[in-house]
């Protein structure tokens, strides 16, 4: 699904408007219907009282066409006007009339602080103060509404976005947003609500389409892509009958040291699980006997080294190298590390340690072959780029970082986020029961299996991170978050290919 500016849907509201000769009043009542639709499916109908707070601009006169959807279905509801400006939109004004003529209760108007009337927890409140047209802070009594909101414990379901919070700009300390349970948001998902510093405003995202001119969207330029299903399964190559384990590659796994080799157990793991055809372990000598006996499908090769890697030596000829977990920093494996890299023309995986190694000798960062694949988490990420201001300035410099060497980034948070040249791709599978030890060693055996079946890297980066966090996702529905760890999330990667083939309905 494609994540626009939010300067381009304004625009593309005037061409829909255009193109479908419409208004913009049906426009706002298209808008608002899905909306109420939605929430009414989310609803049992009845006494629950309902408190719709509507600005005056456009995102409050969805908020007046909710209202009166509502009240028309017989819903117990009070609508406040956050009356926070003389500037009445148009649409606002027709809508606010329209309510008025159906003769309930007359919209109460806040403008001051002792207006704000109390929130119950038992409240819904239905948040269409500010849309995309936020562009200055929440100031004042409004600032004071959306806090009090917050206190409140009422169930919160914002509409188009979280009043308070911008939609192409980091807030600062102090700004009162909107912690809304549910968010839902008009034809295009926004990149902020993906963003660790942003993200936990918006909470569950419902994306309605408001049938916006496909022809002018699709010209649009696509600030991000939020990965669905449907990408994974276009993506996705069935197997050959006739095929044979070389036909899916094979991938070479490096790391570990004393004490760190079942990190690179777990890579080598994932990778077979995730259908790579053949798997060697390259790792100093004690891990020998524990490799051979956890994975006996996975070929083990030592270094010369019995407590570190020490001089990289195999001769076998990989589809695909991975490197760095487990295999600790020390000078002799940084210098192994380095002749590796000088001797690898194709792209590797690097995660872990080989990031430390690459933050702390960045000359080594142009001996990367191009289309490498980097998967840091936030500080493996910072020591490698440096600091960031905010989240929008973080993907910036990794952008500028990740171009500057050819590379693929893979940046793991919440919602990872992967980059290649100027495209970015947001994951939208995974669960807090994923922050466990090991997760990542998993991801990146996952990313490796599918370069070595010949998945370009950034297919793979993508349908790995994707299938590695539905597979937690499954693995938490059995387990809990708590009960799960590292080498579940392995064990559910074959259901999660599965269920790639299941429509919606038997999925859920
Ligand atoms: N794009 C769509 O898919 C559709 C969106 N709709 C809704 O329209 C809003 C955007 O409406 P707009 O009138 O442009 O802006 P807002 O309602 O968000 O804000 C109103 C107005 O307030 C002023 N303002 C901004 N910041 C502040 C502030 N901190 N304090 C006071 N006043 C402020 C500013 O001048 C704004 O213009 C969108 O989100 C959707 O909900 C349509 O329904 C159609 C489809
Ligand atoms: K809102």
């Amino acid at each position: 699904m494609n994540i626009y500016d939010v300067r381009y849907l304004a625009e593309a509201d005037e061409k829909t408007i255009e193109r479908q000769e419409i208004t913009s009043t049906d426009l706002m009542e298209r808008a608002a219907t899905e909306a109420f639709k939605e929430i009414i499916s989310r609803l049992e109908p009845g006494p629950v009282p309902i408190k719709v707070f509507a600005g005056i601009g456009n995102n409050g006169g969805d908020g007046l066409v909710i209202a009166r959807l509502l009240l028309g279905e017989g819903y117990n509801v009070e609508v406040f006007i956050v009356d926070y400006s003389r500037n009445r939109s148009k649409d606002f004004l027709i809508n606010y009339n329209k309510l008025k003529e159906l003769g309930r209760p007359w919209p109460v108007s806040i403008k001051s602080e002792d207006e704000i009337p109390e929130i119950a927890e038992t409240d819904i409140v239905i948040d269409a103060i500010f849309g995309i047209g936020l562009n200055r802070p929440a100031e004042g009594w409004v600032a004071s509404l959306i806090s009090k909101i917050n206190l409140s414990s009422a169930l919160v379901i914002a509409i188009d976005m979280p009043s308070g919070l911008f939609a192409d700009k980091m807030p600062k300390t102090g700004h009162d947003i909107i912690k809304a349970h549910l968010t839902l948001t008009f034809q295009s998902p926004k990149l902020v609500f993906y963003l660790p510093q942003t993200g936990s405003y918006a909470g569950e995202v419902e994306v309605l389409d408001i049938g916006l001119d496909q022809d002018f969207l699709s010209s649009l330029p696509v600030r991000a892509k939020l990965i669905d299903h449907i990408q994974i399964l276009d993506m996705y190559r069935p197997r050959d009958k006739f095929s044979h384990k070389g036909t899916y590659g094979h991938s070479l796994i490096i790391g570990g040291s004393y004490g760190k080799i079942g990190s690179i157990s777990l890579t080598a793991r994932a990778a077979l699980r995730s259908g790579a055809g053949m798997v060697s372990i390259y790792a100093p000598s004690c891990g020998y006997e524990i490799l051979q006996t956890v994975l006996p499908e996975a070929m083990v090769i030592m270094d010369e080294g019995d407590k570190e890697i020490m001089n990289i030596k195999y001769d076998l000829k990989p589809e695909v190298v991975c490197f760095g977990m487990g295999a600790g920093t020390s000078g002799t494996t940084t210098g192994a590390f380095r002749n590796l890299l000088e001797g690898i023309k194709f792209p590797m995986v690097i995660d872990a340690d080989g990031l430390n190694m690459l933050s702390k000798n960045k000359e080594f960062l142009k001996l990367l072959p191009p289309q490498s694949v980097l998967t840091p988490h936030p500080r493996e990420l910072q020591r490698l780029i440096g600091d960031w201001e905010d989240d929008l300035d973080k993907l910036d410099k990794a952008m500028e970082f990740l171009n500057k060497y050819s590379l693929v980034m893979v940046l793991k948070d919440a919602h990872t986020i992967i980059l290649s040249g100027n495209e970015m791709y947001i994951n939208d599978t995974g669960n807090p029961g994923m922050a466990t030890a090991g997760a990542g060693d998993v991801l990146a055996g996952v990313i490796t299996a599918f370069i070595s079946q010949g998945y370009s890297p950034l297919e793979a980066a993508i349908i790995g991170t994707w299938l590695h966090g539905r597979a937690g996702d499954l693995a938490a529905n059995e387990l809990s978050y708590e009960g799960m760890i590292a080498g579940d999330i392995t064990n559910y990667i074959g259901k999660a290919i599965l269920e790639l083939f299941k429509n919606d309905e038997d999925s859920s």
